[in-house]
């Protein structure tokens, strides 16, 4: 319970109707979970304007709105806040009604387009191995030191992140790191939020659906850095060709990480092997149990946020070298017979081709690549054909097949990648609709040493098909296979 005066400041407020004295149990910004004495907040969204349902939430008893615009509809005794941007307000005023938990921790953000579950992810397992207690908000899950809490999105609404952190304050936590997607940040998520870090991965193509233009995409993601404070700090992928331009407005510690060119932490692959690779990240060489260069980046970025925090070289470099595959990323499943296949959620073409090019790389001699792969509906459409092109032309053959249909025909999703698959390369395809026989497919086709990639799902156990989630796991149905066919 917090009294509205008190949590309505940095809310950009144009008007106050009615009294600021009253207590507010709770924050809801869907009229369909008002609960009595809440404080309701209308957004504009995607769909639908929340200043709709205003009239909804105080006759179900909201004792407070939220608004950009003064409805017409008797207020009673409700209050009513008028506010400039109420998505805005919304960040703000759920990091007030928390009382400003990201100020309690030091707490990173990590974005761009391919990288972030695995860089948060391994950021607060370093933590945790290094006996400093830590939370995560991630794709895949969200921890508050050991405890584990579903994850519904990369980066949840304002309510559910205030309420997290402080959580984590309350449990002990000096360190938190979470993913921050370029819809959390167009959407005002995470307004509000103090960050002592922020990162970026890299910038390619993806949800070009939403931000229409890679401008407005890049504008986006070049939030996070723009509202970092002063103590911060800025820490940027030097060899993406944007990483600068995020820098351009922050007023963080400006810092650089990456393979190619020189810079803060300069990172360099000294040996790469299929259970490991030796890493120099400036003069220091030591051996990390992930693989690839995307896994290269992503330990370099690690390891500099790591010091920028203060944390002891030598410990971070020995727990480092400890951590394994973060779940779905870049996963191993090796059947009975010596078979080899790699579980990977790469589902943009530049994650697609680098998890292609890094098995490329490990490759000892002449064994077959398979690649099982589909794009998602209701999902940027200009993603599938190119995804079907490295596909067919990077694997020797590729399984073209179902993702996420969601409320899509299946067979359009995948008519749209047929396009981009050349003519030299049609005998290297197929297409099956089914995911779980392309995978039967590809395991029966493939003999020992042979590499199985199955891409794009990672650790998701469903498959959306017209917003029912069938239960689906990849890598549960390349044991079954494995087993079925004795591979
Ligand atoms: C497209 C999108 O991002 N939508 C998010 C957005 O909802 P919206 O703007 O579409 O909402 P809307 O339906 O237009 O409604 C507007 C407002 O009216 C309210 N409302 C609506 C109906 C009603 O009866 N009463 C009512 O009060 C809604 O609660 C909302 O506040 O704001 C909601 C609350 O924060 C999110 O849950 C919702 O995520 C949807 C479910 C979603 O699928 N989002 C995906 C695309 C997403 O956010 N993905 C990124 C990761 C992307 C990546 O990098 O891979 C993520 O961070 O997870
Ligand atoms: N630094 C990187 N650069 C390019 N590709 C990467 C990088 N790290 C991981 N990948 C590839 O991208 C896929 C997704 O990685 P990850 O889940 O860490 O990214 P994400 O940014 O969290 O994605 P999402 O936006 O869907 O949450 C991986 O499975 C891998 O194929
Ligand atoms: N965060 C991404 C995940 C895509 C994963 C893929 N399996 C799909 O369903 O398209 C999205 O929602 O666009
Ligand atoms: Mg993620």
């Amino acid at each position: 319970m917090r009294i509205l005066k008190d949590i309505l400041y940095k809310t950009g407020i144009d008007e106050i109707q009615g009294s600021t004295n009253v207590a507010v149990q709770s924050i809801v910004f869907d009229s369909r979970k008002v609960k009595k004495d809440c404080l309701f907040v209308a957004v504009r969204g995607t769909q639908v304007d929340g200043h709709q349902f205003i009239p909804q939430a105080i006759s179900s008893g909201a004792r407070a709105v939220i608004c950009e615009e003064a409805p017409k509809c008797d207020l009673g005794t409700t209050t009513l806040v008028i506010v400039k941007d109420s998505a805005q307000a919304l960040g703000q005023v759920a990091a007030n009604y928390y009382n400003d938990p990201s100020t309690e921790l030091k707490l990173v953000g990590v974005t761009g387009t391919n990288g972030k579950t695995t860089t948060a992810t391994l950021m607060y397992e370093l933590c945790m191995a290094l006996d400093k207690k830590a939370g995560l908000l991630s794709t895949v899950r969200n921890k508050i030191g050991k405890e584990e809490i579903p994850a519904t999105h990369t980066t949840p609404d304002p309510v559910t992140i205030n309420k997290l952190l402080r959580q984590m304050v309350d449990a002990g936590c000096k360190y938190a790191f979470m993913e921050v997607s370029s819809h959390g940040l167009h959407q005002g998520r995470v307004d509000g939020i103090q960050f002592a870090g922020g990162v970026f991965t890299n910038i390619t193509h993806d949800h070009l659906d939403y931000h229409k233009t890679f401008d407005d995409y890049i504008l986006a993601k070049k939030k996070l850095f723009d509202m970092l404070p002063a103590s911060a700090f800025a820490l940027v992928n030097v060899d993406d060709r944007h990483g600068n331009t995020m820098l351009h407005h922050t007023k963080a510690r400006k810092l650089g990480f990456g393979l190619r060119k020189p810079t803060d932490y300069k990172g360099r692959i000294m040996e790469q092997q299929l259970n490991g690779t030796l890493l120099r990240i400036n003069d220091k060489e030591f051996w990390t149990k992930l693989i690839g260069d995307f896994n290269a980046y992503n330990i370099t970025a690690v390891y500099a946020v790591a010091r920028e925090l203060g944390f002891d070289e030598l410990h971070t470099l020995t727990a480092l070298s400890t951590l394994g595959a973060v779940e779905g990323r870049f996963q191993y499943v090796r059947s009975p017979k010596g078979l080899i296949a790699i579980v990977d959620y790469a589902h943009t073409p530049d994650a697609l081709k680098n998890v292609l090019e890094t098995i490329e790389n490990l490759r000892t001699g002449n064994e077959t690549v398979y690649c099982v792969v589909g794009c998602g509906g209701d999902r940027d459409k200009s993603k599938r054909p190119e995804m079907a092109h490295i596909a067919t032309s990077m694997a020797d053959k590729a399984i073209l097949t179902s993702d996420n249909p969601r409320t899509e025909d299946p067979e359009t999703i995948l008519r749209d990648m047929e396009t981009g698959v050349e003519p030299q390369n049609y005998g290297k395809r197929l297409t099956i609709t089914d995911r779980k026989e392309a995978i039967r497919t590809a395991c029966s086709l493939a003999n020992a040493g042979d590499i199985i990639l199955v891409a794009g799902k990672g650790h998701e156990k469903y498959q959306d098909v017209n917003g029912t989630k069938h239960p689906f796991d990849d890598i549960a149905e390349l044991n079954n296979a494995f087993t079925e066919l004795q591979k």
